[in-house]
């Protein structure tokens, strides 16, 4: 078979890279060894957010009575897993039926090379000649050595995606990164008695300010979260449950454990020593900032090369590298353009430069900042936690980075993706906003910055420095 393009993986990498290859007039074949649409579709992003959106309509009980509304709610977990599968099988149905109707090839099977210019996919042997290669093979969860995963009592993320949770109320969560974050207020919403071990502050985390992590902090202690600053050196599966020596030495039990212990690259078997793709320290595909992994063919896009593992950076890899094979050479990769977004007990987004790497650049960064306390939305949906907080260059009015905290900043932040230029600020200052909505906090934030750094001229479009902002 001969094609202009070849996906390995789909993913949200792979899909997004071979759709937009076949919208743009390449013949494209994409395989999948496993479930079509990778760990974002079927184990991650879009499973984890149907039971976000069930644990936030359960956290919001806590306003019913002063809202006038009677009654009590009750997570079901099982029920919740079933949601979440017929979300997943109709998203997977809704993805299979566009690659279709765009006219890519969709294989099922296990791709390798064998060349600079073929790739065999077993088990059925057939035999690709592709112009350009995208190797999207995603990531796979970590088990530290030593761990074990069995099913119904020790989990990795994966597994409570495949299985309906364990029944047991008590769960143990290892880990203090994102998917701890998550599933600690997920579980505990729907009921569960959660211990949380954490080797490392999970509310340290350098892309987010200091503000943000205080208001993460805040917000799990009040669902009653709070990690234990240690490591579980071992973990056991008892009769009943599990049961974890920490770092400190403490034995704890509990009825069930949750391993978020990171993710590592996928990239076995794919025999890439023989086209010289290279693997760095940990495993990740090594590539350039164009996304070449080797030659000017073949190219490595989300978990497999190093970076956030974010279905978002996927996503816009996958936009770098078709721009490269059609123009080869034209577009480096740039992952301040790439949003980030934290589903917990308060919703967490941000894109852009921190204020350390804006200094570290050599801008001048200025910060502006609106709460959504005073916003009559917020207010009125009793979740008036969280802000908009810009910063912008004082030098020249551009918008460096943002952040925004509390209910569907997931959403908001597009108000910055959109425009992340020199212009970002004037464009939100001039826009027309819908009212009451949290969206004009945006505005309100511009409005301060703007007062506070004396940019007026910039974002107002009148006085000094009006030119350069437009
Ligand atoms: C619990 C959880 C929640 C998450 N939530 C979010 C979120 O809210 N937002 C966000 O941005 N990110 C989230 N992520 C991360 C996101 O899911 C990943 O970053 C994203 O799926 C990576 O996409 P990818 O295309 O690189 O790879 P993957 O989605 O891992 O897909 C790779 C695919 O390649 C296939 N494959 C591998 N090797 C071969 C081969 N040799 N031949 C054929 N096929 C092969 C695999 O079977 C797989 O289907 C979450 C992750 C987890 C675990
Ligand atoms: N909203 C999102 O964008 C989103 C959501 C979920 C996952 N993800 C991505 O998926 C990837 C995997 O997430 P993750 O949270 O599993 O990984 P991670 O790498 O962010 O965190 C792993 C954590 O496990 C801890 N750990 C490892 N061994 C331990 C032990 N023995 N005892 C205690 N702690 C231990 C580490 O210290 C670390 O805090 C991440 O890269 C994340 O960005 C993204």
């Amino acid at each position: 078979m001969e094609c202009d393009l070849l996906v390995i993986g789909s993913g949200p990498g792979g899909y997004r890279a071979a759709v937009l290859a076949a919208l743009r007039g390449l013949s494209t074949i994409i395989v999948e060894k496993a479930t079509w649409g990778g760990c974002c579709l079927n184990r991650g992003c879009v499973p984890k957010k149907d039971w976000y959106h069930t644990a936030r309509v359960l956290d919001s009980a806590r306003h019913f009575e002063k809202r006038g509304i009677v009654g009590s709610l009750r997570g079901d977990l099982a029920q919740a897993w079933r949601h979440q599968r017929e979300v997943v099988v109709a998203v997977r149905d809704s993805y299979q039926s566009y690659l279709k109707r765009l006219g890519v090839t969709a294989l099922t099977g296990h791709a390798r090379f064998q060349d600079q210019n073929t790739v065999i996919v077993e088990p059925g042997g057939d035999t690709i000649s592709p112009r350009a290669v995208i190797i999207a093979t995603g990531s796979a969860p970590h088990v530290p050595e030593g761990f074990a995963v069995t099913p119904g009592r020790v989990l990795h993320s994966d597994l409570l995606f495949d299985e309906p949770a364990p029944e047991g109320a008590r769960v143990l969560i290892v880990g203090g990164g994102v998917v701890a974050l998550e599933f600690a207020y997920i579980l505990r919403t729907f009921g569960r008695e959660v211990t949380w071990l954490a080797r490392q502050d999970p509310f340290a985390r350098p892309e987010f300010s200091t503000p943000a992590m205080k208001l993460l902090r805040t917000a799990m202690a009040d669902v009653g979260l709070a990690p234990i600053r240690a490591g579980a050196r071992t973990l056991t599966t008892t009769e009943t449950g599990v049961s974890v020596t920490t770092t400190g030495g403490e034995i704890m039990t509990a009825d069930w454990a949750l391993l978020a212990t990171g993710r590592r690259p996928v990239t076995e078997g794919l025999d890439l020593a023989r086209v010289g793709v290279r693997l760095d320290a940990r495993g990740h595909i090594v590539v350039d900032d164009k996304m070449r992994a080797a030659g000017t063919t073949i190219y490595a896009i989300g978990d497999c090369v190093a970076g956030p593992m974010t279905a978002n950076r996927a996503l816009y890899e996958a936009g770098v590298v078709i721009d490269n094979i059609l123009a080869p050479g034209s577009r480096r990769r740039d992952l301040t353009r790439v949003p980030e977004a934290v589903y917990s007990a308060i919703e967490l987004a941000r894109v852009g430069l921190t204020e350390e790497q804006a200094e570290d650049e050599g801008h001048e960064p200025g910060v502006g900042f609106a709460a959504f306390e005073t916003s009559p939305r917020a207010l009125g949906q009793d979740e008036p936690e969280g802000y908009v907080r810009l910063i912008a260059d004082l030098d020249n009015g551009a918008f460096l980075g943002g952040e925004v905290l509390g209910a569907e900043a997931g959403e908001l932040i597009h108000m910055l993706t959109a425009s992340p230029s020199l212009g970002a600020l004037r464009r939100i200052a001039g826009t027309g906003f819908n009212h009451p909505s949290r969206s004009e906090e945006f505005q309100n934030a511009v409005e301060t910055l703007a007062a506070k750094w004396r940019l007026q001229g910039y974002v107002f479009g009148a006085g000094d420095g009006a030119q350069d902002a437009s």
